[in-house]
Formats: C-alpha cells, sequence, structure tokens
C-alpha cells in the first residue's frame, strides 16, 4: 500500500496541493486524474520521495518513506515519469539492465538472470525486437515502452507510472493496462483518459486545483455530473455490457441533450 497523508506541495509562494489525503490499496490500481496543472504530478512526485511534502507524510506498507533507503525503497517501487524518456546513448537492454541495479552488488552485475529478466520484461511490453537499438534513435512510444520494461525489471511490489500511455497506439494502450492489471500489484497510475481509467483502475482520485474532489471506487466517483464540473465538458455516462463507457462534447454543443444527474455524491472520501 502507498499512502499521503495531508500532503501539501508549494513552488515557491505558491501552494499547487493542499492537504491532500491518497490511498494505493495493496494489489489495487489507483488512477490520478485531474485536468492540467491540477497537481497530480506533483502528487506523484511525493507518493514516490522524489519531492518532500511542504507539509504531510508518505507511508509504503506503512512504513514511513523517509526510512527507507534509496535502493530498499528501489527495490519495492518503480518509477516512471513523463521527463524519463531521456536521450542516453546506450542500447535498449542496457536501458532495461538498469532496471536491475536495486538487486545487484557490485559483484554481481548483469549476471544470466539479469539478462534473462530483461529480455523477458522486453517481450511483455513488446519490444523484444528493439534490444540492440540505441535508445535515442526510438520513437516517442518504443521509449516509453522501454521505460515501462526497465520499471518492471526492477520486479517491484509498488509502480508508479505518469501518463504511460501518452505516446501509445490505441491498441498498445488496452495492452499494456491489461498487463499491469495482470500483474497485481499495487500500482498508481496518472491516466488522461477517462476511459481507460474507467476500465483498468479499481479506485481513483480526482483533483482540481490542487484538491482532492473525490477519491473511491470509479464506478462511484466517475459520474457525468462529477467529471463535467471538473473537466468543463459535457459528459455521458453509459454503463454498458463492457463496462462504463464516456461520450464527450463541448459545453455549449446544442445538439446533445444535458447529462442525466450521476448517482454518486463528490467527495466520495474514504
Ligand atoms: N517546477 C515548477 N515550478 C513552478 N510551478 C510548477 C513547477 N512544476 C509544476 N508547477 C505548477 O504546479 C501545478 C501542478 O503541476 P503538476 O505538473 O503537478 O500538474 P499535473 O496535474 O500533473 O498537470 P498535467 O496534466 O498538465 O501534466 C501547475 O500549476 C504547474 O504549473
Amino acid at each position: 500500500m502507498i499512502e499521503g497523508r495531508g500532503l501539501t506541495y508549494a513552488y515557491g509562494a505558491t501552494t499547487v496541493v493542499r492537504d491532500v489525503d491518497v490511498r494505493a490499496e495493496s494489489g489495487r490500481i489507483l488512477g490520478l486524474l485531474g485536468p492540467n496543472g491540477s497537481g497530480k504530478t506533483t502528487v506523484v512526485r511525493m507518493l514516490t520521495g522524489i519531492v518532500t511534502p511542504r507539509s504531510g507524510q508518505v507511508f509504503l506498507d506503512g512504513r514511513p518513506l523517509g526510512s527507507f533507503t534509496h535502493r530498499a525503497l528501489a527495490q519495492q517501487v518503480a518509477v516512471v515519469l513523463q521527463e524519463s524518456l531521456g536521450d542516453l546513448p546506450m542500447t535498449v537492454a542496457d536501458m532495461v539492465l538498469l532496471g536491475r541495479a536495486p538487486h545487484q552488488t557490485t559483484f554481481s552485475r548483469n549476471g544470466a538472470e539479469d539478462h534473462r529478466i530483461a529480455a523477458s520484461v522486453l517481450r511483455r511490453v513488446g519490444a523484444r525486437h528493439l534490444a540492440d537499438r540505441v535508445f535515442v534513435g526510438l520513437s516517442g512510444g518504443e521509449k516509453q515502452r522501454v521505460m515501462i520494461a526497465r520499471a518492471l525489471a526492477q520486479e517491484p511490489t509498488h509502480l508508479v507510472l505518469d501518463e504511460p500511455t501518452n505516446h501509445l497506439d490505441i491498441r498498445f494502450q488496452h495492452e499494456l493496462l491489461a498487463m499491469i492489471r495482470g500483474l497485481g500489484i499495487t500500482t498508481v497510475i496518472v491516466l488522461h483518459d477517462l476511459n481507460l481509467a474507467a476500465r483498468y483502475c479499481d479506485d481513483v482520485l480526482v483533483l482540481q486545483d490542487g484538491d482532492v474532489v473525490a477519491h473511491g471506487p470509479c464506478a462511484d466517483v466517475l459520474t457525468a455530473e462529477l467529471l463535467q464540473g471538473v473537466y468543463g465538458v459535457g459528459v455521458e455516462r453509459l454503463d454498458t455490457s463492457r463496462g462504463i463507457q464516456f461520450l464527450f462534447h463541448p459545453l455549449d454543443d446544442e445538439s446533445v441533450p444535458p447529462a442525466e444527474p450521476g448517482h454518486a455524491k463528490e467527495k466520495s472520501a474514504r
């Protein structure tokens, strides 16, 4: 479980995340949702110890994050951030092998088991054929797959992903999220696509201007009413045999009837 209590963060005098309680339950996928600039990446950076909250605290399986060494943390938590698509002049295979570092000692670098795991995770993300390519020469989507493979190579118990689908084609968006669901590990994932969130997340936390406006199971939280208020677009929610689907339209589109009121309340905080 990853838990943040009362997380607040400010850049200079500007507070961008305010008193956020967030809980990614063990073995479940928590989606972090909200418009641009609402504070999702800032929450991710606090949850993973990249930045320290101005106030509040983060716990990993009940233990304060600050009590972990870097190595112990990296053995448990793998993080893929938007800015981690670097331009390093190394091969894809070497990039993925970096994910093994938390499990290695100075004298046990990249043994046969590490190579087997690197090949296996590359296959899982559909990038085995890229192993010998230079990372910097890959497309955005290919780089994204490799960074996810590197995170999986860490064999983490917790996974934190900031917009992992933004460069991926539609088929691989689904393949990736289905694969992550199959891992069954505690996951926090920032998503902009609300249909993907509804399909693959167990729970969601919705941010608006640095405040939590809703937190709880997808089906309860993601009402048309809530989303319309948060994103400022018209939303129609369809509960289909394949799960929840949203249709969106501009608010001033008068050809579309107004959304039915949702059945869940805002602030369904746990
Ligand atoms: N380095 C920085 N210096 C100053 N302000 C920043 C910095 N990084 C982010 N911010 C501000 O903090 C707020 C929250 O940003 P954050 O990146 O957490 O939002 P987000 O929800 O992840 O946005 P997006 O969906 O656009 O990625 C925004 O107003 C942003 O402009």
